[in-house]
C-alpha cells in the first residue's frame, strides 16, 4: 500500500498582504518557513516514509519542499520541478489586494473568481511584462502552453496529465511521493483524488503548510486521507 502526501507551501509574503499572488514568484514568510519546518518534523516524527518528490517552479513551494527536506534528513532526493505544478494563473488579478478589489468589485465577483471552477479572472493584457513568456522560468516551453489567467478547470487540464505520467506510475509501484505545491494547483488535485464535483470543489480550501496523506490500495485508488496535525 502505497501512501501520497501533499503539502500547500508555508505561508507566502503575499498570503500575509492578503494578495492575489498566482504565477508571482514571492518567497515565504517567516511564518510560512516555520509552517514548513513544522511539516517536515511532523513527517518525520510520524515515520511517513518518502520516495520521491514533485513541486512547481515557484520558490514558495520549492523553499517549503527544501525545508521538509531537510527536517527529514532526506535533502538528497531527487526533487522533479515543473511548471504544470504551478498556482493558477490569476491573470490580470495578481498583486491587487484581495479586499480591497472586493470592496470594488463586489464580494460575489471576487468569490467567484478565487473559487468557480470554470470562470477565467481578467487576463493579463497582451505586452503585460508579468506574461510568463517574459520569465527565464518558462523559456523551453511551447508559448502556446503559457496562460495569461487561468480557471480552475484549466489548471486541472495541465495537473492531471502530470500526475497520470509522472507520479502514478510511483505509487503504482508502491513508492511514496511527496508534492509541495500550491492551494488551487492541490485543489485540481484533490478534486479528481476525492472525485468531487464542480460545484464540492467551491467550498474546499487546503491550509497552507500541513501535511495531507492520501492511502492508496492495491489498485490504486485512494482508500483513506487526512491532514497530519
Ligand atoms: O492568491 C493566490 O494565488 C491564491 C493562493 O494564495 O489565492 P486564493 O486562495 O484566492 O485562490
Amino acid at each position: 500500500m502505497a501512501t501520497l502526501v501533499v503539502i500547500r507551501h508555508g505561508q507566502s509574503q503575499w498570503n500575509l498582504e492578503n494578495r492575489f499572488t498566482g504565477w508571482t514568484d514571492v518567497d515565504l514568510s517567516a511564518q510560512g518557513i516555520e509552517e514548513a519546518r513544522r511539516a517536515g518534523q511532523l513527517l518525520k516524527a510520524k515515520g511517513i516514509h518518502i520516495d520521491a518528490t514533485y513541486t512547481s517552479l515557484l520558490k514558495r513551494a520549492i523553499k517549503t519542499l527544501n525545508i521538509v527536506l531537510e527536517e527529514m534528513d532526506l535533502l538528497w532526493l531527487d526533487v522533479v520541478k515543473s511548471w504544470t505544478l504551478n498556482e493558477r494563473h490569476y491573470g490580470a488579478l495578481q498583486g491587487l489586494n484581495k479586499a480591497e478589489t472586493a470592496a470594488k468589485y463586489g464580494d460575489q465577483q471576487v468569490a467567484e473568481w478565487r473559487r468557480s471552477y470554470n470562470t477565467v479572472p481578467p487576463l493579463l493584457p497582451e505586452g503585460d511584462p508579468r506574461l510568463p513568456i517574459n520569465d527565464p522560468k518558462y523559456q523551453s516551453l511551447d508559448p502556446a502552453l503559457l496562460p495569461r489567467a487561468e480557471s480552475l478547470a484549466m489548471t486541472v487540464q495541465r495537473v492531471l496529465p502530470f500526475w497520470n505520467a509522472q507520479i502514478l506510475p510511483v505509487l503504482t509501484r508502491g513508492k511514496n511521493p511527496l508534492i509541495v505545491a500550491h492551494g488551487n494547483s492541490l485543489r485540481a488535485l484533490v478534486k479528481s483524488l476525492d472525485n468531487l464535483s464542480d460545484q464540492e470543489i467551491v467550498s474546499l480550501d487546503i491550509p497552507t503548510g500541513i501535511p495531507l496523506v492520501y492511502e492508496f490500495d492495491e489498485d490504486v485508488r485512494p482508500v483513506r486521507h487526512y491532514y497530519l496535525e
